[in-house]
């Protein structure tokens, strides 16, 4: 199935974000959302989770708020329990999946959350939200802080979660890990939002 917003507008009172515009996402894929700084990803992907409770009617084809796993940007945890302990706790807070602990998260494991490096505790976040079992992940730039090695790392695992069946929508500023059988949504500075393939979308980007 298609997830697909259309004829979607949205505005921070006088701030025209989205002004008729579509989006499509597909089932079983990677889906990025790519855009300028301040071009509405984020707001989009609030939207899609729907984090308030907001999500417009013109959103079709989204599984409700309680499938979705959703790393925001801001995102966080105590800082006083460790990464085994946040592994430990996760089956009894919600359904997890039978990912196998990477190396890199099983090093971390008795570090305690708040002495992590900001790298650090952006691969533990993502790597909690995979590990819960839902239908679609969405993150929101989680490479940020993170070197190449542990970003292409993450698509590993995003790219695992997509073998399962699961749908995947991710916002970044870094390209290197698109692939050209992702589907892209690339918000352009005129309100307009270009669906295609990797190869077209990168030809027109200028950011
Ligand atoms: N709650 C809010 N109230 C008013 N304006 C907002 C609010 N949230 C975001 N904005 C504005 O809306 C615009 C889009 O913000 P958003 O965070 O969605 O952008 P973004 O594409 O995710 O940016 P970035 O790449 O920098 O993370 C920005 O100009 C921002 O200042």
């Amino acid at each position: 199935m298609i997830m697909k917003i259309e004829d979607f507008s949205f505005n921070y009172k006088s701030n025209v974000i989205f002004d008729r515009v579509n989006f499509y996402f597909e089932d079983k894929q990677i889906n990025f959302v790519l855009g300028e700084n301040g071009s509405g990803k984020t707001t989009l992907l609030d939207l899609i989770a729907d984090v308030d409770s907001t999500r417009p009617k013109n959103f079709v084809g989204f599984p409700p708020p309680a499938q979705i796993a959703y790393l925001s940007q801001g995102n966080n945890f105590n800082d006083e329990l460790t990464v085994n302990d946040i592994l430990k706790f996760l089956p009894q807070l919600t359904d997890v999946n039978k990912f196998k602990t990477p190396a890199v998260i099983k090093k971390l494991k008795n570090v305690k959350f708040g002495d992590l490096s900001g790298g650090e505790r952006r691969i533990v976040l993502v790597f909690i939200n995979i590990v819960i079992e839902r239908e679609l992940y969405i993150f929101d730039e989680p490479e940020t802080g993170i070197d190449l090695k542990q970003s292409q790392e993450i698509f590993v695992w995003l790219r695992e979660l997509v073998e399962r069946g699961k749908t995947v929508i991710i916002t970044t500023h870094k390209l290197d890990n698109i692939s050209d059988i992702d589907n892209v949504n690339y918000i352009k500075n005129e309100q307009e939002v270009l669906v295609d393939n990797f190869l077209k979308v990168k030809s027109r980007m200028a950011f």
